[in-house]
């Protein structure tokens, strides 16, 4: 798609890095001391860090660590804002996805950012998917379609609710948590490697949180994740690897159960403990 750059070293940030398996295998995407700013305020400093094939990573940090503002940059999402500056490179497969040669709708393909603000499209539920799937030849006959539409909708556990309105209802009726659902639905059907979920259940109550876990849990069958939560326990749930942020750095990046019971780094510990779980 572009140009591959050689992989510098990691920084000293990173105090481990294996993936779900123990084996990490090649990476997915690399940070390498990647920055970023909007009209000179930074936002991410210095980031540098592997996420591999089939991992689900949590960000975890205080409000306005840079969290979104990362999930954000990794799917080229900053570049909405006037005024962004970067360093560094995002790797993707190998090839820099900040590089001029980058192609920013294929790119949207492979790296699908689900917003915390469901964003459904003002059509009905079946189109709000059928629609993506047919632009981007996912399918092509009606009954491809069909079944890719259904097989997303049951795997966002979604289908037994909506099936007998999928043409009538105008998926801005739905429900709100149903609403961010279908637009994880959406993105699936176009078969991302990588799925940005910012708070994909807003803010959780006990019902939303199993169904997040079993989400995650059958999205990990064949997604890589980044995921951003509405509570620790949700991550310490979900993650096989934990990234803590603070003012837009990466100060530690470990397993999931590392960060939670033996984080390396005192200010980790400070922010766990101090955040009631
Ligand atoms: N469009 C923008 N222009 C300038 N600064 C921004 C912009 N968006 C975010 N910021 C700043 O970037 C920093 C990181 O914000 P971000 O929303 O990524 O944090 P967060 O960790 O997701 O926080 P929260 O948990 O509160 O959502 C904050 O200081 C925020 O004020």
């Amino acid at each position: 798609m572009f140009d591959s750059l050689p992989k510098p070293q990691h920084d000293v940030h990173q105090t481990a890095g294996e993936g779900p398996a123990g084996d990490p295998g090649p990476a997915l995407m690399s940070l390498q001391g990647f920055s970023a700013s909007i009209n000179g305020q930074l936002l991410l400093r210095d980031l540098s860090f592997d996420l591999h094939q089939g991992e689900v990573l949590g960000l975890i940090g205080r409000a306005g660590a840079g969290k979104t503002a990362l999930l954000r940059a990794m799917c080229r999402l900053l570049d909405e804002h006037r005024g962004l500056g970067n360093t560094g490179h995002i790797l993707l497969d190998g090839a820099d996805i900040y590089h001029n040669a980058c192609d920013l709708p294929t790119l949207r393909r492979q790296l699908a950012f689900i917003s915390q603000q469901a964003n459904p499209f003002p059509m009905s539920i079946w189109d709000n998917i059928a629609y993506g799937v047919r632009l981007n030849r996912i399918a092509s006959t009606p009954s491809q379609v069909a079944e890719v539409v259904e097989t997303v909708l049951r795997r966002c556990l979604l289908w037994d609710d909506v099936k007998d309105v999928l043409h009538k209802m105008p998926a801005t009726k739905l429900p709100i948590q149903r609403q961010r659902l279908l637009c994880i639905a959406r993105s699936l059907a176009i078969r991302p490697k990588v799925l940005l979920l910012d708070r994909p259940t807003g803010s959780i109550d006990r019902m939303e949180l199993a169904l997040l876990n079993r989400l995650i849990a059958d999205l990990k069958q064949d997604h890589t994740v980044v995921l951003v939560t509405a509570s620790l326990t949700e991550t310490a749930h979900v993650a096989d690897r934990v990234a803590y942020l603070e003012e837009g750095r990466l100060v530690e990046i470990d397993s999931a159960e590392m960060i939670f019971t033996a984080a390396l780094n005192q200010r980790t510990r400070d922010f766990i403990n101090s955040t009631a779980m």
